[in-house]
């Protein structure tokens, strides 16, 4: 990945970490690459102000981050109520609708800033867009049951259009698995001027889908690391998660 991508990943994670995480939090920790700055950032703060954090990861790739730096492990069970979620995303609409999942991480990202109360999306340049589809080529994707796969691709072609296909895995021969064993459908050429909260509510109705990569009223803010170093924010900032 080239430095401009990364640096400006890695200043939207400071940026965010810094403004948003506070003594005593309990902090969710999405997954990704842009997140891996941010976990970094977590704990130099730790080191060098004495930060008192308790993180919930929301994937095997964030755990394996909190622990491999000597972070405060914890899950929902022991602390349900999660102060603030850091988590990255492929596309971010001017509505501050989110696409996530292009790493297969939907489903535990989604239960777990859902019990946040604030979401930070934290980004490069290019997941910033008017609307959904028009940065993020890749798709929506869609965690299902391996045996709902077929019918599920069916349905959502029949209703909506477009293109649906089976993630399939790079060192292996198969569909990619996720962390919870299931499979990941990318759904591609849709209407961009869809109804993305109609649509979603109607995908999370079919028997078998599990989850959407699409966030809608769940982010707080987003942080975009640009080309030149600096941020651009969007949102207003006010508690738009914590769906309790
Ligand atoms: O499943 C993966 C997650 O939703 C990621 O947060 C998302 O794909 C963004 O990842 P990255 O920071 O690598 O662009």
């Amino acid at each position: 990945m080239s430095d401009l991508l990364n640096n400006a990943k890695k200043a939207a994670a400071h940026a965010a970490v810094d403004e948003h995480v506070k003594t005593d939090y309990v902090v969710g920790v999405g997954s990704g690459s842009t997140v891996v700055f941010a976990v970094e950032r977590l704990a130099e703060r730790v080191r060098n102000e004495n930060l008192k954090i308790r993180c919930i990861p929301t994937s095997f790739q964030a755990r394996q981050l909190i622990i491999d730096h000597k972070l405060i492990l914890t899950d929902l069970d022991v602390d349900p109520v999660v102060d603030v979620c850091i988590d990255g995303a492929d596309e971010v609409d001017s509505k501050m609708t989110l696409i996530k999942g292009g790493g297969g991480c939907l489903l535990q990202e989604k239960i777990v800033a859902s019990n946040a109360k604030e979401l930070i999306i934290i980004a490069d340049y290019t997941k910033d867009s008017v609307k959904l589809g028009d940065q993020y080529k890749k798709g929506i994707p869609i965690e299902v049951v391996p045996i709902a796969y077929v019918p599920i691709m069916n349905k959502i072609k029949q209703r909506y259009g477009g293109n649906i296909e089976l993630r399939m895995a790079v060192k292996k021969a198969g569909p990619v698995v996720t962390d919870n064993g299931n499979f990941v459908l990318d759904w591609t050429n849709f209407d961009q001027d869809s109804d993305w909260e109609k649509i979603n509510l109607d995908l999370l109705m079919i028997p078998g889908l599990v989850e959407t990569g699409l966030f809608i009223k769940m982010a707080a803010k987003a942080y975009f690391g640009l080309k030149d170093g600096t941020i651009k924010q969007t949102g207003g900032g006010n508690v738009c998660s914590a769906q309790m």
